[in-house]
């Protein structure tokens, strides 16, 4: 379960007039817990999502209260969370880092105890599940956005988090691949919290957080929350 307990997130912020540099709040006070299957964060470009998100495995730390994966504190436990939760970035050149699909998915199973060759096999099955096996040599960079984002997802996967957290997995990609990734995470055991504009996928979640200005407005019911954001938005269903 992942517990967020008066978590406040602050950043320092130059002062334009030549001052010191002054204290701004991204996020908080939050208090939540998260325990559903699927949970959807959506919002308004600069509203605080991705700070939410990056939250859940101690990518940022609150600058005060706590955030605990099934017990673990962020802040004190950081890389085991990390391997609880794994973390897919919007833009998948942020997270690939080896120069081929079946070395990135490999460097992702280095913490198994698999022998180079059952690591090389795990690797290529993995690939294999997204639709990518044949892809295994190609130069990442020439892999379509959508199958870096696959492979990312892959990558991630590899590392069999307990906690999966999507930040805009969808946004590069074409109705097709977002078709695929949105199949993806829907099918996977894993507890899935997604930040996402795609407010059809957010209709699927189990709950769905909106938040505006640093705070979550809503929390709850996907069709309220949808309702309630279009509302803050000025736009129709
Ligand atoms: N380290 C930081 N220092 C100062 N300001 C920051 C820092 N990190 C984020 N911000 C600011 O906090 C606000 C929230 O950022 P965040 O990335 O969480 O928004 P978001 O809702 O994910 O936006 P988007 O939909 O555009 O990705 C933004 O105004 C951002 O510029």
């Amino acid at each position: 379960m992942i517990a967020l307990d008066d978590v406040l997130v602050t950043a320092y912020s130059p002062d334009p007039a030549g001052g010191a540099d002054r204290v701004v709040r991204l996020l908080g006070p939050v208090t939540l817990e998260l325990v559903e299957h699927r949970v959807a964060i959506v919002g308004a470009n600069g509203s605080g999502k991705s700070t939410l998100a990056r939250l859940l495995n101690g990518l940022v730390l609150p600058s005060s209260g706590t955030v605990r994966v099934d017990g673990l504190d962020t802040a004190r436990d950081g890389a085991a969370v990390r391997r609880k939760v794994g973390f897919m970035f919007t833009d998948p050149d942020a997270q690939l880092v080896m120069p081929t699909p079946v070395e990135d998915v490999a460097l992702s199973l280095r913490r198994l105890p698999l022998t180079p060759a059952e690591r090389d096999v795990a690797a290529r099955a993995a690939l294999a599940r997204f639709g990518l096996a044949d892809r295994a040599e190609v130069p990442v960079h020439a892999l379509s956005g959508g199958q870096r984002q696959l492979l990312a997802l892959a990558s991630v996967l590899a590392t069999e988090p307990a906690i999966l957290v999507c930040d805009e997995p969808t946004t590069l990609l074409d109705l097709r691949w977002r078709g695929v990734v949105d199949a993806l995470l829907a099918d996977l055991e894993q507890q899935v919290v997604v930040v996402t504009h795609d407010l059809d996928a957010a209709l699927q979640a189990d709950r769905v957080l909106v938040v505006d200005d640093g705070s979550v407005v809503f929390d709850g019911d996907p069709a309220q929350a949808v309702a309630h954001y279009r509302a803050l938005m000025q736009v129709g269903a």
